[in-house]
């Protein structure tokens, strides 16, 4: 009779775990199976204490004593899959060439210890580079790619990675990890962005400047956290543009839910990137997941809210709900993807938009002469035109040079976006990726590299005005995204940017208040996929 509490059983269940690596866990994603994981590692030991008991009646002398031995038995499995994985992430991975810290070779941990440090991961990744060269190995399957070459990349050939599964059960547009699928709902969206569109939302816009504008006027020579209220503004506008009724939070001065939900979600984000494995766990364990289900509640009724009510202008939600309402009888995942996308609309042009405009008046209080250069254009604009427009202000090359050089400096989406390599692999100039691996082109060290711009962290609008030369490699700076899955808000993004700085420069100088600090404000910004400003304390002074 065997004694499966023998050596050999363990070694058996050892081997088994090895083989279950090796032949399963290797192969494919598995980070949206978390929760079947460890269900089915729960019932395991269940199963197996079952079964012992049922062949060897004799071996055990009691039910806790056939219990025992089946948790070992599983204790063993388990050993044998993460010694075989950490084996082969350490020694034999098809990344093994590529240079890296040691430890980020054998667990996303290493990364998401980076992040958790102070949610400064570009940085982080910037000073992997410094260290390792432009091909770096962040994660047991990952790579950051430091190279111009590396854009086409994401032109060409762009899968995304498991990182868009942060929204499942929910698939929003920029979730969507099928080309195809992709391409139809994207034709949806591209007639919400439509040049018509755009003129629609102009006058929204503008009200809603014109609240930021009051507010400005009533808080004339004191200090005003413009996080705060650019924050408002693009929170105002998205709100009226995705559910037709904004947040009020111009009119308030109170930070919505909405926003205090998505910002602490976007921490998350931020700091699990790398362990997409966590959030399936987080959202099926009670009590974790009672803020997420209660956030979700509540975007439903606004969903339902807004499909019950027509705005008398089309709103960026108009054409998919047209889309949606059209189809037959629509799935309950078309219904969680109406969900999503509402969702997506809200959030995309909020946070993208206020940390744009906070770096942008962050860069002209320190640069005084940007400032009155830019206030000198202005004027002219409003000296030459009765009547200025949103669209007049596309033609003002010194703002959207001091545009460009925020965007440049500051990046919003600081840390790039995933892709994955093809089945066949890809060559970055001489360097071969192989299939399957997951990569990211850091935006920011990009955007900060020497080889690509003169002077790299000086806020210099010249470089896309007066002296092209300060740019070396042009095809790096795409704030926006490239290729098929490129921001489709980018035009209203730019309307929103353009027309508040322009209001704002034309009536008032910018300087920080006393206690404001510039090392502060570079050092409290955080990297939650969009980036986030921390309080910036600016005061605005009527212009003479
Ligand atoms: C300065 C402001 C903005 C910046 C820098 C920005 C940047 C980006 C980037 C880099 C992407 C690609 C994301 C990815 O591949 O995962 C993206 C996608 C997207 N953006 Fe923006 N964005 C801005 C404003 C806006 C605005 C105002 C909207 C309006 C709703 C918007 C809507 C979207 C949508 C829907 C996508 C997904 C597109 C797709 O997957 O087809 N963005 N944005």
């Amino acid at each position: 009779m065997i004694d499966i509490r023998a050596t050999l059983a363990k070694q058996i269940a050892f081997a088994a775990g090895v083989v279950l690596h090796l032949a399963v866990f290797r192969i494919g994603e598995w980070d949206m199976a978390t929760t079947s994981l460890i269900n089915t590692f729960a019932l395991l030991p269940l199963v197996a204490t079952a079964l012992l008991s049922r062949v060897f009646p004799d071996v055990y002398s009691s039910l806790l004593q056939t219990a025992t031995a089946a948790a070992t038995l599983e204790g063993f499995l388990i050993l044998g899959v993460y010694t075989s994985m950490m084996i082969y992430r350490g020694w034999f991975h098809r990344l093994r060439k590529f240079p890296g810290p040691f430890l980020a070779r054998f667990s996303n941990l290493y990364i998401t210890a980076l992040s958790a440090k102070n949610l400064h991961l570009y940085n982080e990744v910037q000073r992997l580079h410094q260290k390792y060269g432009d091909f770096v190995r962040v994660g047991p399957s990952e790579i950051s790619i430091n190279d111009p070459g590396a854009l086409p990349l994401l032109q060409t050939n762009p899968t995304k990675g498991p990182w868009y599964n942060v929204l499942q059960p929910r698939i929003s547009l920029q979730v969507i990890r099928d080309k195809n699928e992709h391409l139809v709902r994207r034709k949806i969206w591209d007639r919400a962005f439509s040049a018509k569109a755009l003129r629609d939302y102009e006058p929204r816009v503008i009200r809603h400047a014109n609240n930021l504008l009051e507010h400005l006027a009533r808080t004339e020579g004191q200090p005003i956290n413009v996080s705060d209220w650019f924050n408002f503004f693009s929170f105002d506008v998205m709100g009226d543009l995705a559910w037709g009724k904004s947040f009020n939070m111009l009119r308030d001065g109170i930070k919505h839910y909405f926003m205090v939900v998505l910002h602490a979600d976007m921490t998350n984000i931020g700091l699990f990137s790398h362990m997409l494995w966590l959030f399936p766990i987080f959202k099926a364990t009670p009590i974790l997941n009672a803020e997420h289900r209660r956030f979700w509640d509540w975007l439903k009724v606004q969903v339902s809210e807004r499909r019950r009510k027509e705005p008398e202008l089309p709103d960026v939600f108009s054409p998919l709900l047209e889309a949606h309402n059209a189809k037959a009888k629509p799935t309950a995942q078309e219904e969680l993807d109406l969900e999503g996308d509402a969702y997506l609309i809200a959030v995309a042009g909020s946070d993208t938009v206020a940390a744009s405009l906070g770096s942008l008046f962050f860069e002209l209080a320190c640069d005084q002469d940007s400032l009155k250069k830019l206030q000198g254009e202005v004027d002219e604009l409003f000296e030459a035109q009765e009547e200025v427009t949103i669209r007049s202000l596309a033609n003002l090359p010194f703002l959207d040079a001091v545009i460009n050089e925020a965007l440049r400096l500051h990046p919003p989406v600081p840390s790039g976006v995933q892709r994955v390599i093809p089945s066949q692999g890809m060559h970055i100039g001489d360097t071969f990726i192989p299939a399957d691996t997951l990569v990211q082109v850091p935006t920011y060290t990009q955007l900060r590299d020497v080889r690509n711009f003169e002077k790299p962290d000086e806020f210099a609008p010249e470089r896309w005005t007066t002296k092209p030369e300060m740019v070396k490699e042009a095809g790096v700076f795409m704030p926006f995204g490239t290729g098929r899955y490129m921001c489709i808000g980018k035009q209203l993004a730019l309307m929103e940017i353009r027309w508040v700085t322009a209001q704002i420069v034309r009536r008032w100088d910018v300087a920080f208040a006393p206690d404001q600090g510039k090392e502060a404000f570079i050092e409290g910004q955080r990297d939650t996929f969009t980036l986030v400003l921390p309080t910036l304390n600016l005061i605005f002074t009527r212009r003479a």
